[in-house]
């Protein structure tokens, strides 16, 4: 619970924050790791394919450097559970990506915890909804409406995020591939902090195939040449 210290340094950096979802093998996330991404998402809902598992080692997560932060993903968890996993496995942030109230965010964030909360965007998405959760967590997450909580591998329409008047900085979620880091670039989002990668990068569910992944990784923070 070490992170939301560090929290401000990150605010006012300019290079948008990279996170890879859905971890689970070691050697893996050692491979991933050497691309030192800013965050890894580990997916504790068990329903997910990308689920750790209720054995995975403590000791894996623990040796993840302080630089790589290490989000928890829940689905209408009860606090309790989350907090439990949060002092197992060190979790610096948790990402809730189910129907969880704003007083739920002001609790983990009120616990040191950096909070990111997902919404599920399509089309008819209304971003006044948001306005409860203003101040109670440190990010959103804007990934696509599907039939799966999360990791649907399908992108919502990104110009649907101009209407977002909202103070809370955010992370883009949802079908993100390695042809999209130009466009990503491109867009015009003050408040866009963060990039979610996941299931456009796997080899088989929860094995990120990591040339890929540092393809992406090369492109994002790539300095911008002018003529
Ligand atoms: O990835 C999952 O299986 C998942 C399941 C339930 C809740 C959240 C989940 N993933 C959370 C993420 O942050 C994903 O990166 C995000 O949904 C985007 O995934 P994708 O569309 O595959 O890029």
């Amino acid at each position: 619970m070490q992170a939301a210290a560090n929290l401000d340094n990150r605010l006012t950096q300019d290079t948008l924050r990279l996170k890879v979802c859905g971890m689970r093998q070691a050697e893996n996330i050692e491979a991933i790791l050497a691309l030192k991404p800013d965050y890894l998402g580990f997916i504790f809902y068990p329903k997910s394919s990308r689920f750790v598992g209720e054995e995975l080692p403590a000791e894996i997560l623990n040796q993840i450097p302080t630089s790589t932060q290490k989000v928890g993903v829940f689905v209408n968890e009860p606090v309790a559970n989350i907090l439990e996993k949060v002092r197992k496995y060190k979790l610096d942030a948790v990402q809730l990506h189910g129907e969880e109230s704003p007083a739920m965010c002001q609790e983990l964030k009120a616990a040191s915890l950096i909070v990111l909360k997902a919404f599920s965007v399509d089309d008819a998405f209304d971003f006044n909804t948001l306005k409860p959760y203003e101040g109670t967590c440190h990010y959103y997450l804007f990934d696509t409406k599907g039939k799966e909580y999360g990791g649907n591998g399908v992108r919502f329409n990104w110009e649907i995020l101009k209407n977002y008047s909202g103070e809370t900085p955010f992370f883009m979620s949802g079908g993100i591939d390695l042809e999209h880091a130009a466009q990503i670039k491109a867009l015009e989002l003050p408040l866009l902090k963060g990039i979610d990668i996941n299931s456009r990068f796997e080899l088989s569910p929860a094995l990120k195939d990591s040339n890929k992944v540092a393809s992406f990784f090369r492109q994002i923070r790539e300095p911008e040449t002018t003529t």
